[in-house]
């Protein structure tokens, strides 16, 4: 994208987010709107007002970030362009005067909470859990003031540039916890593949289907694709009515995942494709002589021979590999 490209985020400035977003090349330079919430900044897309948005869609300790995957998942189609990693370290804080004995409620966002429980069941046993939109939110309302809650959890960047007081330092339970983001564009958005590369889909699962997932789940086993990602969310129209996010390693262009997209949406119509990017780590999954494009191409070539000589009496004469 370029510098004249715009962007929405989980805001206000200081989250997490905003520096995912930062890590993409021009994106300092570009104007940059901050979002109160996951849906507004996806439906900023959606309206045109920006041309992507940068989520929260996974991280290492607690697992896929609901809000992300159910509003990606519905309303008008969007495609993932990119995905950033981000290592995420916490910080408690208050303002000046406070001490640790005396905090009551801990203003956070859910991952974050979710990330420091330990550290808080020990530390600030009987403080209550105050939810807000956003670490930054959340230490933001401190330093404006807000006396709903007397300590935030952020970022120790935000903690320094709001000047309010470190009660404690690198609270997180898993000392290395990574963050995933993804940065999400219009529906007609496809990245180029690069080799290296991740495919997002959302899956209904279909409903008096026995063997349903059994079967979704072996279009890619039989493909040799690769999943990193599976979780199952419910679509909210009735108990029972589930979907499933799946992140695949490889590229729509791959022929084994064109070849598995395939067979998914003979199973599920409503298979939504949510983009083929390049992953974060430029790591390569290895792909099995079986299902190489070149095995795809020469099973395309011997069907289609086949299909060719039909009638003229000719038969299919070419060797499987
Ligand atoms: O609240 C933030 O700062 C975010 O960007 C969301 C988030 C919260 C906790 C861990 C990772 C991302």
């Amino acid at each position: 994208m370029t510098g004249s490209t715009s962007y929405a985020y989980l805001g206000p400035e200081g989250t997490f987010t905003e520096t995912a977003l930062l890590q993409v090349p021009g994106a300092d330079a570009a104007r940059r709107v901050p979002a109160s919430t996951v849906g507004s900044a996806l439906d900023a897309v959606r309206s045109g007002a920006v041309d992507a948005a940068m989520v929260p869609i996974e991280n290492s300790v607690e697992g896929g970030v609901s809000a992300t995957l159910d509003a990606i998942a519905v309303g008008d189609p969007l495609r993932i362009v990119r995905e950033e990693l981000v290592p995420i370290t916490f910080v408690l804080v208050a303002r000046a005067g406070t001490a640790l004995a005396d905090v009551r409620r801990i203003a956070t966002h859910g991952h974050a909470w979710a990330q420091c429980r330990a550290w808080a069941d020990k530390h600030v046993r009987d403080a209550e859990y105050i939810p807000s939109t956003s670490t930054a939110a959340a230490a933001a309302g401190l330093a404006d003031g807000e006396d709903s809650f007397d300590a935030a959890i952020c970022s120790p960047l935000l903690a320094d540039r709001l000047g309010l007081t470190v009660l404690a330092e690198d609270i997180g339970d898993v000392s290395d916890a990574v963050t995933r983001f993804v940065l999400v564009g219009g529906p007609d958005a496809l990245t180029p593949r690069t080799g290296a590369d991740k495919t997002t889909l959302v899956i209904p699962l279909p409903v008096d289907h026995p063997g349903a997932l059994m079967q979704i789940l072996d279009q890619f086993a039989a493909r040799g694709v690769n999943l990193s990602r599976i979780e199952s969310r419910p679509t909210g129209q009735f108990l029972g009515d589930y979907f499933f996010s799946v992140d695949a390693d490889g590229h729509i262009e791959d022929a084994r995942v064109a070849d598995a997209l395939k067979g998914l949406h003979r199973i599920s119509p409503g298979l939504r494709f949510l983009g083929s990017y390049a992953r974060a780590d430029r790591r390569s999954s290895p792909i099995g002589r079986h299902t190489s494009d070149a095995a795809f191409d020469a099973a395309g070539a011997w069907l289609g021979g086949i299909l060719r000589g039909a009638g003229t009496g000719r038969s299919e004469g070419t060797q499987a590999q």
